[in-house]
C-alpha cells in the first residue's frame, strides 16, 4: 500500500499490537478511503469524503503499449512521478451531510461572503446550491471519488467542475477530466503546468515534504531520480526477473507441500476437484501475494528478506497472526497503517495535531505501526551502513544508490530521507502489484477460455520450466490479461494535479490557477465511451491491432506525466511471472466472490474488501509436481 511513514505522533504510544494480530486489510476486509488528492484537508467541509484519490503520479501506457520494456516505459514518463491515491472515509453522518451541503453550496455562500464570484463555469457542471450538485457530491462521498468520476463523465462529458470546498474566495475549481485528450494535454503537453500532485494534509503530517509520494518540485524530482533508476534499467529489471521467479517458486514449493500434505485450507468447498488435478487447498490468494511481492520488494530493493512467504502455510490453515513472529508484526502494521491513514485521509493538520495531542486511538494504531515498519527499515539501514563502513562490498541494490547519493556539497540522505524513500517504495511496491496478482489469478480463473488459452501459451513457451524475463515478449496473451485486469482493477484509481498557471484544454475549457485537476484509471478503464463492452472481461482488447485503435492515454494504470508510477516496468514484469510460475503448477477456482466482475473498493489501494479477500480453490495440476516441493 501508498503508506507514508515518519509520523510523529508524540503521545500516542502504547497502545500495543495484539498477540494474535488481526490482519484487517486481507483477512478482514474493510471499507476504504484512501489517499485524496488535496487538501481538503483545508477546509473542515471535506473531511467526510469517502473517496479522494489522491494520487499523483505520472504514467503512461509505458508498458501498456510496448510489454514490459524499460525504454517505452520511460518514453511516456515525462520526468518524475509521484503517486497515490487517496480515499477518505468518515463514519460520522452528520459530518457527512454537512460535507456534502457545503460543497454543493460553497460558491454561493464565498460569493455572498466575499463579494467575489465562483470561478466561472465555462465547465459544464452542476449549478450551485442545486438537487444536482447534492446528488453529484454524494456519490463521491458514499461511492468514491472513482465511482464518482465515471458517472460524471457520462452526465457531464469529457470535463466537469466543481466549487473546491477549500478555496474560501471561490476562485478555482476541482476539474474532473475524463477524456484522453485533455489528460495527454495536462501530463505530456503541457505537463510542467501540472507537475505537483494533490496532496492532503495529512502528508505534512506524517511526513513533513519528504519521500516521494509526498513530496513536490525539486525535492521530489532528486527522490525520483535516485529511486527510478533500479527499477528501469534493463540490465536490474532481468536481474529482479530471477528474485521474482525464485520467490514464487518458493510458494509455489509450500503450496505443493501443503497439498500433498492433504491440508483443506480455511474455506469450506463445495465444487467438485477439477480433472487433472491432484488434491487441492482453498485460501485467501489476496493475503498469499501479499506476502510474497513484500519479500520481492524488500530482496531487491534492499537486499533484505521479510520472511513472509514462510508464513503462508499458516495463513492456509487458517492461523491468526503472532505479535511476537516479526513478520506478522510486519504485516500487520503495513495493513493497519493503509487502513488508519485511509480513515483520517483528508483530516485538516490544525485537527490532526488536536487529535494527536489528545491521544486520538486511530492515530496510537498509526503510530504502532508506523514504529514497527520504521523499525525493521532503519535496522536495515543502520546494517548496511555499518557493512559500508566496514569496507564490505556493496551489493546492487535500491538501497546502496541511497546510501551513496551525495549532492553537490558532498552531503549524503539523512537516516529519516532515506527512511522515508525506503518506505514509499516498500509501499507502493508491494500491494499494489500484489493486489493485481490477485485479481489476475481470479479473472484468468473465472474465464474458461481465458484459462485455457493462458496455459497453452505457458505450455508452448515454457513446456514446464521456471519462466524469465526473456519469455514475456513471447508471452502476449498473458501480458494482455495483465493489461486487461488493470484497466477495470487498477491498483490506484486517480491521480489528481494542481495547475500552476492558467491553461486551455484541447476541448477548449478553461483552467483557473490554483485549479485541482483529478483524472481517474478507473472512470476511464470503465467508460463506455472508449471501450466496447466495458465490464466484460475481454484481453483481446490489448492484441496488437486492439492496442493500436487505442488513444494513448485511455488506459492510465500508473498514472501519466512527471508524477507517474516509477515501478511500472518492475510491476509488469512481476506481476506476469509471478502470475506464470502460479499458473504453470496450479489451477484456481474462485468461491468468493465468485462472481465476473470482482467487487472492490479502495483504500489507499485496490481492496477486495466487500467479499472478505480473493478466497479461491488452489489446486496442484497433474503432471506438474516436478517443481514442488519434497
Ligand atoms: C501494479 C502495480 C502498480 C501500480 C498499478 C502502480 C500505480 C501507481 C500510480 C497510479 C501512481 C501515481 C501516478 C500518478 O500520479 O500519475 C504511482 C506512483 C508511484 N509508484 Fe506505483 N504502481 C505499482 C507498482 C509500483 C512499484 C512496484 C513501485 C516501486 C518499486 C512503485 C513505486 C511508486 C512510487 C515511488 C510512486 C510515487 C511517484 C511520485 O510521487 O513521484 N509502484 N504508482
Amino acid at each position: 500500500m501508498y503508506f507514508n511513514m515518519n509520523l510523529h505522533l508524540t503521545s500516542v504510544c502504547s497502545s500495543s499490537v495484539p498477540h494474535e494480530l488481526s490482519f484487517t486489510r486481507k483477512m478482514a476486509p474493510r471499507r476504504y478511503t484512501a489517499f485524496s488528492s488535496s487538501s481538503l484537508s483545508n477546509n473542515t467541509s471535506t473531511r467526510c469524503f469517502k473517496q479522494l484519490p489522491t494520487l499523483v503520479a505520472p504514467s503512461h501506457r509505458s508498458f501498456a503499449r510496448s510489454g514490459l520494456l524499460p525504454s517505452a516505459a520511460s518514453a511516456v514518463d515525462a520526468s518524475n512521478t509521484a503517486p497515490t491515491p487517496v480515499q477518505k472515509t468518515s463514519k460520522c453522518p452528520v459530518e457527512k451531510f454537512t460535507t456534502v451541503i457545503s460543497a454543493a453550496a460553497h460558491p454561493v455562500l464565498t460569493t455572498a461572503m466575499t463579494g467575489f464570484a465562483a470561478a466561472p463555469s465555462e465547465l459544464p457542471g452542476p449549478p450551485p446550491l442545486s438537487l444536482d450538485a447534492l446528488k453529484d457530491v454524494s456519490i463521491i462521498f458514499f461511492e468514491g471519488l472513482h465511482v464518482a468520476m465515471l458517472r460524471f463523465s457520462e452526465k457531464y462529458g469529457p470535463v466537469c467542475r466543481f466549487a473546491n470546498p477549500a478555496s474560501l474566495n471561490g476562485a478555482t475549481s476541482w476539474v474532473f477530466l475524463n477524456s484522453p485528450a485533455n489528460i495527454q494535454h495536462v501530463c505530456a503537453t503541457n505537463g510542467r503546468n501540472y507537475g505537483r500532485r494533490y496532496l492532503p494534509d495529512i502528508y505534512t503530517y506524517i511526513t513533513h515534504g519528504k519521500g516521494i509520494l509526498g513530496s513536490q518540485d525539486d525535492y521530489n524530482a532528486r527522490h525520483r531520480r535516485l529511486c527510478s533508476g533500479p527499477f528501469r534499467n534493463r540490465a536490474q529489471l532481468q536481474r529482479f526477473s530471477h528474485v521474482v521467479v525464485e520467490r514464487s517458486q518458493r510458494l509455489v514449493d509450500i503450496w505443493t507441500k501443503a497439498v500433498r500434505e492433504g491440508v483443506s485450507g480455511s474455506e469450506p468447498c463445495s465444487f467438485p476437484p477439477h480433472a487433472n488435478c491432484s488434491g487441492g487447498f482453498t485460501t485467501d490468494v489476496a493475503t498469499q501475494t501479499q506476502r510474497l511481492t513484500l519479500d520481492i520488494v524488500g530482496l531487491v530493493a534492499f537486499s533484505h528478506d521479510f520472511r513472509q512467504v514462510e508464513r503462508v502455510r499458516r495463513d492456509i490453515i487458517g492461523s491468526a497472526g503472532d505479535s511476537r513472529v516479526l513478520q506478522d508484526r510486519l504485516l500487520w502494521a503495513v495493513n493497519t497503517f493503509g487502513e488508519v491513514l485511509a480513515e483520517i485521509f483528508i483530516t485538516p493538520l490544525p485537527l490532526l495535531r488536536i487529535l494527536d495531542w489528545v491521544g486520538f486511538p486511530h492515530l496510537r494504531r498509526l503510530d504502532e505501526a508506523v514504529s514497527i515498519m520504521r523499525q525493521t527499515m532503519l535496522d536495515v539501514v543502520q546494517e548496511r551502513r555499518s557493512a559500508l563502513a566496514a569496507g564490505l562490498a556493496g551489493k546492487d541494490d535500491l538501497l546502496q544508490a541511497l546510501l551513496t547519493a551525495r549532492d553537490d556539497a558532498g552531503v549524503g540522505l539523512s537516516d529519516e530521507e532515506l527512511w522515508e524513500d525506503v518506505h514509499d517504495i516498500m509501499g507502493a511496491g508491494h500491494e499494489t502489484t500484489a493486489t493485481t496478482t490477485a485479481a489476475l489469478l481470479y479473472c484468468i480463473s473465472a474465464h474458461t477460455d481465458v484459462r485455457q488459452r493462458v496455459e497453452k501459451e505457458l505450455e508452448d513457451v515454457l513446456g514446464g520450466k521456471d519462466p524469465s524475463y526473456g519469455d514475456l515478449e513471447r508471452m502476449p496473451y498473458l501480458q494482455a490479461c495483465a493489461k486487461e485486469v488493470m484497466r477495470l482493477y487498477p491498483a490506484i484509481p486517480v491521480f489528481p494535479r494542481e495547475a500552476l498557471q492558467g491553461d486551455v484544454l484541447p476541448s477548449g475549457h478553461v483552467i483557473n490557477p490554483g485549479d485541482v485537476v483529478f483524472m481517474s484509471s478507473y472512470a476511464l478503464g470503465r467508460s463506455p465511451a472508449l471501450w466496447p463492452d466495458p465490464l466484460t472481461f475481454n484481453p483481446d482488447r490489448f492484441s496488437p491491432e486492439g492496442e493500436a485503435a487505442q488513444h494513448r492515454f485511455q488506459w492510465l494504470p500508473f498514472g501519466a506525466g512527471p508524477r507517474m508510477c516509477l515501478g511500472a516496468s518492475f510491476a509488469q514484469m512481476s506481476v506476469c511471472l509471478m502470475a506464470a510460475t502460479l499458473l504453470q503448477r496450479f489451477r484456481f477456482t474462485p468461491l468468493v466472490p465468485n462472481t465476473a466482475l470482482i467487487p472492490v473498493a479502495y483504500d489507499i489501494t485496490v481492496n477486495f474488501g466487500p467479499s472478505g479477500g480473493l478466497h479461491m480453490r488452489v489446486e496442484l495440476r497433474s503432471g506438474r509436481t516436478d517443481g514442488g516441493a519434497q
